[in-house]
């Protein structure tokens, strides 16, 4: 399978914008994809000089050394922690301290570690009712972004991480669920009939705000719902998530079936 590095070495907005036509970053295996992410998400981050740089985190394992890694003494003292502000793509709605919580798992990975001053730290809220807490988390998207309207040239992410889960969810947009039609909203509910928990989840639209959207894969058990979306089927969630500015697959040989 081909893979085009030029643009990840300089992304220049220049790569396709969806999952058919992104990028993509093949290596040899789970560690240098989670070397590479650390390595170009630090240089992402240090090149925003004109504001936060605004980041969406990914739960599930995957992404899970990559947190390890920037935690690391390499990494530590160089990432801009404070010109950070750490959104989630998604959130399992239970209390932060459970195990499912994708918030607790970056915590006890990443941010423990690390010198990021509590108020650039976004957890999806996890208490009341799920919708009004989807909306006090749209809320603090858009304060953060100062405005209450998408604006197209005015992305409200630097890059957004994603997973891609056998049945062809991304962040929690989970098959036949209502929260794949919306087209306002930046964050929605979604009750999935195959996964447990309700969850919180950045909409295609929010996504779609952003300047680039990397979908980090790693194991053989990835490479058959990542051909079916790559071929773009439209049954599979991640089929339709787009970009305006960079969409990229960084992915291990044995997820890209090579
Ligand atoms: O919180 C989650 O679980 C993510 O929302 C989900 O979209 C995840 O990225 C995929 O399910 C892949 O998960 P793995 O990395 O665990 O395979």
């Amino acid at each position: 399978m081909e893979s085009r590095n030029s643009c990840w070495e300089k992304p220049d907005m220049t790569a396709g914008h969806d999952v058919k036509t992104g990028a993509m970053v093949v290596l040899p295996d789970a560690e240098a994809v989670a070397q590479h992410m650390a390595k170009w998400l630090t240089a992402q981050a240090l090149a925003k000089k004109d504001g936060p740089f605004v980041l969406a985190l990914s739960g599930g394992s995957t992404p899970r050394r990559l947190y390890q890694i920037l935690a690391s003494a390499e990494y530590r003292d160089r990432f801009p922690w404070a010109n950070t502000q750490f959104f989630f793509g998604d959130e399992r709605f239970v209390p932060e301290s459970d195990a499912a919580s994708n918030y607790n798992m970056v915590e006890t990975e990443m941010l423990a570690y690390v010198k990021v001053p509590p108020a650039n730290v976004h957890p999806m809220p996890t208490s009341g009712e799920p919708v009004q807490a989807a909306a006090q988390y749209q809320a603090e998207l858009e304060a953060v972004y100062g405005g209450k309207t998408l604006e197209p040239g005015r992305p409200l992410f630097d890059v957004v991480m994603l997973g891609l889960g056998d049945n062809g969810h991304t962040a929690s947009l989970f098959p036949r669920q209502p929260v794949l039609e919306e087209k306002k909203l930046w964050v929605s509910t979604c009750v999935p009939d195959d996964a447990p928990h309700t969850r919180l989840t950045l909409t295609y639209p929010a996504i779609h705000s952003s300047r680039h959207v990397v979908f980090m894969l790693a194991g053989a058990g990835k490479h058959e719902a990542f051909a079916r979306v790559r071929a773009g089927d439209p049954a599979e969630p991640a089929s339709h998530i787009t970009t305006e500015g960079e969409l990229i697959w960084l992915m291990d040989k044995a997820a890209a079936g090579q």
